[in-house]
């Protein structure tokens, strides 16, 4: 293990000094695209501004005979592309034991590494994969003569990444943060279901049976049952994990395009519980993700009022019936200076937050 001492200590000679703090830059949606298909790669620029981040995806979903091709894409996106001053552009390389990855990273950091925000790394298991990404990227940076670290992001998609999430957070300076990979969990868990993310109408639980005219339970009456979250306790581990080390959690894909309903009660539960973002897959889940990652205007204009109320912060006051605290506070803190970063870089959202004040 590096010593604390060490722990913000560029990796090789010549390569940029990693960052304190990562930079809390508006994600709400990871927008993916595959460069190696030409009607995708064409809607990027028109995307920009419209979107946190464009991800140039290189793994699962492109075909193993189009990987260079989503390669070199990339790398013309890359260096065609105005991003402007709000968009980032990330990319998800292959996993680390394919054997697409060291070219896909050999490439992209020498060729476009000043203007790649992000790196996904899928798969991780363990924070010495993180470990092996971290010294390869500083070595490129190095060589490129790139002056700013790439940041990473994991997804956590293995059951064996899932019990080492603290470690995986903390194993180096450039982790960004991490977003949950449903899918690929859910195999890698041999879980029964067949689906992208989302719920599934099987994982519920069922009210007790009523007693009958006779006074036993009447097993095969109607009862009321629920629905219940298979990613509940993966997304709050996750949440923690990130919390603890000052990163970034997200939902990841939600598959069922046209579920827009479902898509957005998915993206919400994952926002209620902590997460800052989501990806989106296809242009209709862009908006959702822009609606349920921004605080809306009602929570906004609630959390200044708490502020208010509570003067100093210290004490509890009573407010519309419900008594108001110092934690009570501090959750409202959460939420406005949310919207404050994210009205800095959205006009809209500035002009609704601003309305509600006035
Ligand atoms: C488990 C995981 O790893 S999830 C992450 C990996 N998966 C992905 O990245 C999937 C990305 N998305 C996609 O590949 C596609 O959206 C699909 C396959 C799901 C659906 O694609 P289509 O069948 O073409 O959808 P649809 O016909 O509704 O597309 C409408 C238009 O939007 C475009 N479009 C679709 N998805 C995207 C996208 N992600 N970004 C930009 N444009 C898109 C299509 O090219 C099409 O353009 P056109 O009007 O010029 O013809
Ligand atoms: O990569 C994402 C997943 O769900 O698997
Ligand atoms: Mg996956």
């Amino acid at each position: 293990m590096r010593p604390a001492k060490d722990f913000f200590a560029p990796l090789a000679v010549g390569a940029p000094a990693p960052v304190h703090e990562v930079p809390a830059r508006p994600a709400r949606m990871i927008h993916f695209f595959d460069p190696s298909n030409p009607k995708m790669a064409a809607k990027v620029p028109d995307m920009v501004g419209t979107v946190d981040v464009l991800l140039g995806n290189l793994e699962d979903a492109v075909k193993a005979e189009s990987k260079e091709a989503a390669r070199e894409g990339l790398v013309r996106i890359g260096r065609d592309t105005d991003f402007g001053e709000h968009t980032q552009l990330w990319t998800r390389v292959n996993a680390l034991d394919s054997p697409w990855v060291l070219d896909d990273l050999t490439t992209l950091v020498t060729e476009i590494g000043d203007t790649l925000d992000v790196i996904m790394v899928p798969k991780v298991q363990g924070p010495e994969d993180i470990h092996y990404v971290d010294r390869l990227l500083a070595q490129l940076e190095a060589k490129a003569g790139i002056e700013r670290p790439i940041l990473v992001h994991a997804i956590l998609e293995t059951a064996r990444g899932v019990a080492n999430v603290e470690e995986i957070c903390g194993a180096s300076p450039r982790m960004q943060g991490i977003s949950l990979g449903p899918a690929d969990l859910a195999a890698d868990r041999r879980m029964k279901t067949t689906r992208v993310g989302g719920g599934h109408p099987g994982y519920l639980v069922r009210q007790d049976p009523v007693a009958g005219a006779d006074g036993t339970p009447d097993y095969a009456g109607e009862r009321p049952h629920f629905q219940q979250d298979l990613w509940h306790y993966t997304i709050a581990r996750m949440v923690d994990a990130c919390a603890m080390h000052g990163i970034f959690p997200y939902y990841g894909p939600f598959g069922d395009i046209k579920d827009t309903v479902a898509c957005e009660d998915q993206f919400r539960n994952a926002f209620l519980l902590g997460c800052v973002g989501t990806w989106t897959l296809h242009p209709v889940q862009v908006d959702i993700a822009k609606r349920v990652f921004s605080p809306t205007a009602e929570d906004v204009a609630h959390a200044r009022r708490v502020k208010e109320a509570m003067g100093d912060g210290t004490g509890a006051v009573m407010l519309d019936g419900k008594m108001e605290d110092d934690a009570s506070l501090k959750q409202c803190l959460v939420i406005l200076e949310l919207a404050d970063r994210l009205a800095a870089t959205d006009p809209e959202l500035a002009e609704l937050y601003a309305q509600k004040e006035a």
